[in-house]
């Protein structure tokens, strides 16, 4: 069973205007609202594309339902631990560019934390637990170290989307995916990664330090994937870019749905791209038949 770890949800309060100004009085074209939080995405894409999964993490207030409820509509089991403060809501503004503001998130009490790491202790081999997003402010940052540690002693692989930072102490205990985009990694290695060539390079230390697979996006640049037998680049299809919340969330979903369907790394890697680009190419997040009609405009290319 596939597990997301969402330690920060929210409510994506995504507005579209045709210009915004700063102390000004701005006024919407559209408004969407949709669940958030890197995990959740990844839970809603998985359900689109066939696989269980179960979405855990913490969730409080009107918010908190909302996002519970609007899961389980879509067919999302939920497994939350709830704590006293509200979810968050976070901005996305789509006006030209894209601003988001994303703001800190609900207390968690130690309480809270120790129900969330009793949850996990339930996870065994076989299980798959993807821990994504940022950790809310009252909160220490070594809760990733310990929830990987928890899933290593159970015998649970993990993927980890998450920044430069919090990466770091997690190399060591092989997790078997990670999705950092360029920017990251550059994070991670102290300097400026730009194109795919320079991102394998630098992909190829991580397998060394631990991931079993390696994916990094580059947006429209297009993305690589590196495992411990080689390198593979993908282009990224041609569209028009409508809100990449999610996009990241999307790759490492349909690598999955794929890799745990056919076990072959090159094809999960196409799905991973194709569903990436879908969700940019959607207000929300890609939908099955968005992700087939982008898959033959992904070229994967042995590197
Ligand atoms: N301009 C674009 N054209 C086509 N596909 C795109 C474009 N921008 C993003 N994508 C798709 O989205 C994927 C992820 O994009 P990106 O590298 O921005 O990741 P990210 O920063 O993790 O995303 P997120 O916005 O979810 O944080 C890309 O690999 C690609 O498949
Ligand atoms: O603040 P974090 O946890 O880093 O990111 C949260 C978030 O921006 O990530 C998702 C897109 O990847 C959104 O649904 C959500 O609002």
């Amino acid at each position: 069973m596939i597990y997301t770890l969402t330690l920060n949800p929210s409510v994506d309060y995504i507005v579209e205007a045709d210009e915004i100004q700063l102390g000004s009085l701005n006024r919407t074209s559209n408004e969407t609202k949709l669940p958030g939080g890197k995990g959740i995405n990844v839970s809603r894409v998985l359900r689109s594309l066939g696989v269980e999964s179960e979405a855990t993490g913490f969730i409080g207030g009107l918010t908190g339902r909302y996002v519970e409820e609007f899961l389980n509509r879509e067919g999302v089991q939920t497994g939350f631990v709830n704590v006293e403060g509200d979810t968050r809501i976070n901005v996305k503004i789509k006006a030209g560019s894209e601003t988001e503001i994303n703001a800190r998130g609900p207390e968690i009490s130690s309480h809270a934390i120790d129900s969330l790491k009793d949850q996990i202790r339930k996870l065994g081999k076989g299980d798959y637990l993807v821990l994504a997003g940022s950790i809310p402010s009252s909160m220490p940052d070594s809760i990733y170290e310990e929830v990987v540690q928890i899933c290593k002693d159970r015998g649970a692989e993990i993927i980890v989307d998450a920044e430069g930072d919090l990466l770091k102490d997690i190399l060591c205990h092989r997790p078997f995916l990670i999705k950092p985009n360029h920017h990251e990694l550059g994070q991670f290695f102290n300097r400026e990664i730009t194109d795919p060539d320079e991102a394998i390079l630098y992909g190829k230390k991580l397998v060394k330090a631990g991931a079993k697979n390696v994916i990094v996006s580059l947006a429209e640049k297009g993305a690589v994937y590196i495992n411990e037998d080689g390198s593979y680049k993908a282009t990224v299809p041609q569209g028009e870019v409508k809100s990449s919340v999610g996009a990241g969330d999307s790759m490492v979903a349909g690598f999955l749905a794929q890799f745990l369907k056919t076990t072959d790394t090159k094809e999960a890697f196409r799905y991973s791209v194709a569903s990436g680009s879908a969700t940019a190419f959607s207000i929300g997040l890609c939908t099955p038949e968005k992700v087939e009609k982008l898959l033959q405009e992904v070229k994967i290319l042995n590197s």
